[in-house]
């Protein structure tokens, strides 16, 4: 699905802290982690407020690019990979170390990760229909046709009325 998709479900600051709180309230329970692994760009954000809220302070990042512009998913490229430091967290596995995303939505940039640490807990806060199965914990699920505009993406901008013809 790209921005063109048929349904729109555009998130704001605020409503993005509220469900990285709620994703954090959620992975209370499921630790406890030693640090955590965010996938960049899109989990850096709610990797700094979960973070906070668990107050972790070992942060690493795996860096894979998919969407190379804003209608067709390139190929994953994995541009930098996860320290052998954070890999021997635990059982070597994964074990203790959260992932987070900012969402999933075909599941293919969550499985590469999977990959590399298969017995890490993955979160997201949104989650798509095929990407669900490779996360453990996340908080809305949207429609598979729907594009979720992050705030970090968007601007203020007039809005036509709902109703067509009315004033404006
Ligand atoms: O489940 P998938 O179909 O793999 O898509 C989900 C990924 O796509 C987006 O990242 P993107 O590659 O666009 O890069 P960005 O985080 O730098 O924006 C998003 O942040 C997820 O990481
Ligand atoms: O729905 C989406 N919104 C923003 N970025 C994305 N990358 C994959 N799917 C999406
Ligand atoms: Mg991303």
């Amino acid at each position: 699905m790209s921005p063109t998709s048929p349904k729109a479900f555009p998130v704001s600051w605020d409503q993005f802290h509220r469900d990285c709180r709620a994703l954090a309230w959620r992975l209370a329970s499921a630790g406890p982690f030693e640090a955590i692994v965010c996938i960049t760009r899109g989990g850096l954000v709610p990797a700094a407020i979960v973070a906070r809220e668990l107050d972790l302070r070992l942060i690493e990042s795996v860096c894979i690019a998919s969407y190379h512009d804003y209608k067709n998913q390139g190929d994953l490229q994995v541009l930098k990979d996860i320290a052998p430091s954070i890999k021997a967290v635990g059982d070597g596995q994964g074990k203790g170390v959260l992932v987070i995303d900012d969402l999933t939505d075909t599941g293919k940039t969550a499985k590469i990760v999977r990959d590399m640490l298969p017995n890490a807990h993955f979160a997201a806060v949104y989650a798509k229909p095929a990407g669900r199965p490779l996360i453990d914990t996340f908080v809305t699920e949207v429609s598979q046709d729907t594009w979720i505009y992050f705030p970090w993406d968007m601007g203020l901008a007039y809005q036509a009325p709902i109703r067509e013809g009315s004033a404006g």
